[in-house]
């Protein structure tokens, strides 16, 4: 994981955002590798493309910087490489429009509850020395120091870091992950909803106000799913935490072309932000202030050869 953490940082060293470096944590979760990531939310802005929710509901247009609290959705064109990519890959997982939808429900609070100290409890065993650590799920990439452990083939006995979810927690993850897969499909209008398939990384995030120390730490930066992961088409993020009382500062940002914040999401525990994952959904994570910012990344491929099983935790 050292290694693939390194490659991953070097080959972050060559990407520019706007003349300046790219997400660090960008760099872990490239794949193979560990992991990554960052965090965020959604908010929202892009009135003159608002249309309609998932649930129909009347969608209360806001003006640019403003986020939504109530379950909304906004549709726009996707970027042109997403389309052609995907039509070459799978024409059944494209959406009907490119977009993103912030909604409650998918996940109940007690569910949330329950994930977080599945995260808090894989976080126990290491922890990143910058402000951010993260954990893979399906690899069992861990933060440590300013490093990456693997949680599930590290000897509990020798090293005491052996992580192991319950049959319960699987279950759990597995249901939340076909929730919200569901929900992705039924929003962008994809015509075969089985053509999603998670893929990794699938990471718990925890964010902190801490001086980064590695490339890994500035979760901060400006990027595109889809060229960060590679494999990922349709991103999902079930906050765990609360903006404003858990944490401040640490607000997910939508970006235009200018890299002018758009709209945003404050992190709410069971919230659920969901995107497209093409360059139509720029975004970055507002650094944390204070308190500690938790997320579960989970992200949907119309590429087979990309899909992961979501019970199979260690690979
Ligand atoms: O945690 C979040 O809100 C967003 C993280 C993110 O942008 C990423 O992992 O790529
Ligand atoms: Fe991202």
């Amino acid at each position: 994981l050292q290694a693939k953490a390194k490659t991953k940082a070097s080959r972050r060293g060559n990407h520019t955002d706007n003349g300046t470096k790219k997400s660090s944590i960008s760099a872990w979760l490239m794949p193979g590798a560990a992991v990554a990531i960052v965090a965020i939310c959604f908010g929202i802005c892009y009135q003159n493309f608002a249309k309609d929710t998932i649930r129909n509901e009347q969608v209360v247009l806001a003006p640019a910087n403003q986020s939504f609290i109530e379950p909304t959705q906004r549709q726009f064109e996707c970027a042109k490489a997403y389309t052609a990519e995907l039509r070459h890959l799978r024409p059944d997982c494209l959406p009907a429009s490119c977009g993103r939808f912030v909604h409650y429900g998918i996940a109940t609070e007690a569910e949330a509850a329950a994930l977080l100290a599945l995260a808090k409890r894989g976080f126990a065993l290491g922890g990143g020395s910058g402000g951010a650590t993260i954990l893979d799920l399906h690899s069992g990439a861990l933060s440590l120091g300013q490093k990456f452990v693997n949680v599930y083939t590290v000897d509990g006995r020798n090293g005491g870091r052996g992580f192991v979810p319950t049959e319960s927690e699987r279950r759990l993850y597995a249901g939340v992950v076909n929730r919200i897969r569901l929900a992705v499909a039924a929003a962008f209008k994809v015509s075969n909803a089985e053509s999603l398939r998670l893929t990794k990384p699938t990471f718990f995030s925890r964010l902190t106000s801490a001086e980064a120390r590695t490339q890994h730490d500035e979760y901060w930066h400006s990027h595109v799913d889809k060229d960060t992961y590679g494999s990922f088409h349709y991103t999902s993020l079930l906050y765990l935490a609360n903006y404003g009382t858990d944490f401040t500062g640490g607000r997910f940002l939508f970006l235009d072309s200018n890299g002018t914040s758009t709209a945003f999401v404050e992190p709410r525990t069971g919230r659920v932000s969901a995107f497209t994952s093409g360059s139509e959904n720029t975004h970055r994570v507002e650094r944390v202030t204070s308190g500690q910012r938790f997320a579960l990344t989970i992200a949907f491929t119309c590429d087979p050869a990309a899909a992961i099983d979501p019970s199979a935790m260690g690979g």
